[in-house]
C-alpha cells in the first residue's frame, strides 16, 4: 500500500537563541498509509502540535525527512503544498468580516486561477465540503458571529475544500460537546474510509480515539513515539505508560483511567445491571473500594428490586440498615466513615 506519510529519523523543536535548537521529539520515524484514519495522543505539552506542524511544512524539523505521497516535503512549491495536505489548527479560528462560505472558498485557492474565481467545479465541492461536516446551515452566517464550535466546523470544511489526499489536524474536537465530538470522529473517519483521505489528528480525546481510530501514534514525555491499532496498545500498557500520573490509574478492562483510588474501606457489592455499574462508580467517587466476595471486607452491600426501583441492604458488624435511595446509601456511609476518623464506635 502506498505511504500518504513518511517521516524518517525526524526531530522536531525550535531554533533557539544562538545554535541549539530545543528539541521536543526526535528520532520519529513513522508512516501514514493512504485512506487510514490515525490519532495522535499524548501528554499536554510533549510536541503534538509541533509535530502536525513540521509534518504539515509549516516549520522545518530540525533533522531528517518527510515525504508527502513519496515526494520529499522540502520540493514541493507552495501550491503543490497547498494541493497535497490540508491543515486545521485549533489557534487559526477565522475571526472578521467574511461569510462561513467564504472561509470555505479559500480552502479552493490551490485550484483557481489567479483571479481566484470560483467555477462550477470549485462550489460544488464547497458546498460538498459544508455538507460533510454538518455546517450547510451555516454558510451566509457571519464567522464573527459563530460559536468556537461552529468556527472550528467552517475550518474543518475548508480544509476539505481544499480536495488534498492529507489531512492533519490538530485537537479538532477541542470546543465541541460529547455528542457533536462523536459526530466530527465518525465523519472523518468516514470520509477517510469513503474517500481514501489520509487523516492525522491529535486529541486529548482517548476513549473516542479508542473506538474510532484505525491507529494511534502515542507520543509519551520522553520525546518517544510507539504506533499501534489502539487495542493492542491499551492491552500491552502503552497508553498507560505515555500519560502515567499519581492522580490516576489505567482500568485495563474498562479502557479508561480511573481516579487513584484512596480508598477509605472496603465492601462487597452485590447487585446486576446498570444499578451495580452506577452504585460501584458512586461508591468509589466516596472512597469505598468495592473487593471480591473473597475479600476481607466487613460491610456487605446488597442492590434488591423493589417495584420499579431498589433499595441496597448494608450488613456489617454494626447490624443491617436499609437505604430507600443510592444517595440515602452514601449519607450513610460517609457517616461511618465520619464516625470512624473521630473514633466513635
Ligand atoms: N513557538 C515555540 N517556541 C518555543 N517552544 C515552543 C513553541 N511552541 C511550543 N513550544 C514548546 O514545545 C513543546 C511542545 O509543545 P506542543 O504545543 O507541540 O505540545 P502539545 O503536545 O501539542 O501540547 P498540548 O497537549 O498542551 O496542546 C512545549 O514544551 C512548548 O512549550
Amino acid at each position: 500500500m502506498s505511504l500518504a506519510l513518511e517521516a524518517v529519523s525526524v526531530s522536531v523543536g525550535y531554533e533557539g537563541k544562538g545554535t541549539t535548537a530545543r528539541v521536543v521529539a526526535s528520532g520519529l520515524t513513522v508512516s501514514l498509509k493512504a485512506g487510514e484514519f490515525v490519532c495522535l495522543l499524548g501528554p499536554n505539552g510533549v510536541g503534538k502540535s509541533t509535530l502536525i506542524r513540521t509534518l504539515a511544512g509549516m516549520q522545518k524539523p530540525i533533522s531528517g525527512s518527510i515525504r508527502i505521497a513519496d515526494t520529499d516535503l522540502k520540493a514541493l512549491s507552495p501550491k503543490q503544498k497547498a494541493r497535497a495536505v490540508s491543515v486545521v489548527l485549533t489557534d487559526s479560528l477565522p475571526q472578521g468580516m467574511f461569510d462561513a462560505y467564504s472561509v470555505v472558498a479559500l480552502g479552493r485557492h490551490p485550484h483557481t486561477g489567479w483571479t481566484g474565481s470560483l467555477a462550477e467545479r470549485d462550489r460544488q465541492r464547497i458546498e460538498w465540503a459544508l455538507q460533510a461536516v454538518g455546517a450547510g446551515g451555516l454558510a451566509r452566517r457571519q464567522v464573527s458571529e459563530l460559536s468556537d464550535g461552529e468556527r472550528q466546523k467552517i475550518m474543518i470544511a475548508r480544509a476539505l475544500a481544499q480536495e488534498t489526499k492529507l489531512i492533519l489536524l490538530d485537537e479538532p474536537t477541542a470546543f465541541l460537546d460529547l455528542p457533536r465530538r462523536v459526530e466530527l470522529m465518525r465523519t472523518l473517519r468516514d470520509l477517510s474510509r469513503n474517500e481514501g483521505l489520509s487523516i492525522l489528528l491529535s486529541t486529548h480525546d482517548l476513549d473516542l480515539a479508542l473506538r474510532s481510530a484505525d491507529r494511534l501514534w502515542l507520543l509519551d514525555s520522553e520525546g518517544g513515539l510507539t504506533t499501534g491499532i489502539p487495542e493492542e496498545l491499551a492491552y500491552a500498557g502503552e497508553i498507560a505508560n505515555a500519560f502515567r500520573s499519581s492522580e490516576v490509574d489505567w482500568d485495563n478492562e474498562q479502557g479508561a483511567f480511573k481516579m487513584h483510588n484512596r480508598a477509605c474501606a472496603s465492601v462487597t457489592l452485590h447487585g446486576s445491571g446498570a444499578i451495580e455499574v452506577w452504585t460501584r462508580r458512586a461508591l468509589a467517587r466516596i472512597g469505598y473500594e468495592v473487593g471480591s466476595e473473597k475479600s476481607e471486607s466487613k460491610i456487605r452491600i446488597q442492590i434488591e428490586a423493589r417495584g420499579n426501583g431498589f433499595f441496597w441492604k448494608v450488613e456489617s458488624e454494626e447490624g443491617s440498615e436499609r437505604f430507600e435511595s443510592l444517595h440515602e446509601l452514601l449519607q450513610g456511609l460517609l457517616g461511618r466513615s465520619h464516625q470512624a476518623a473521630n473514633g466513635e464506635t
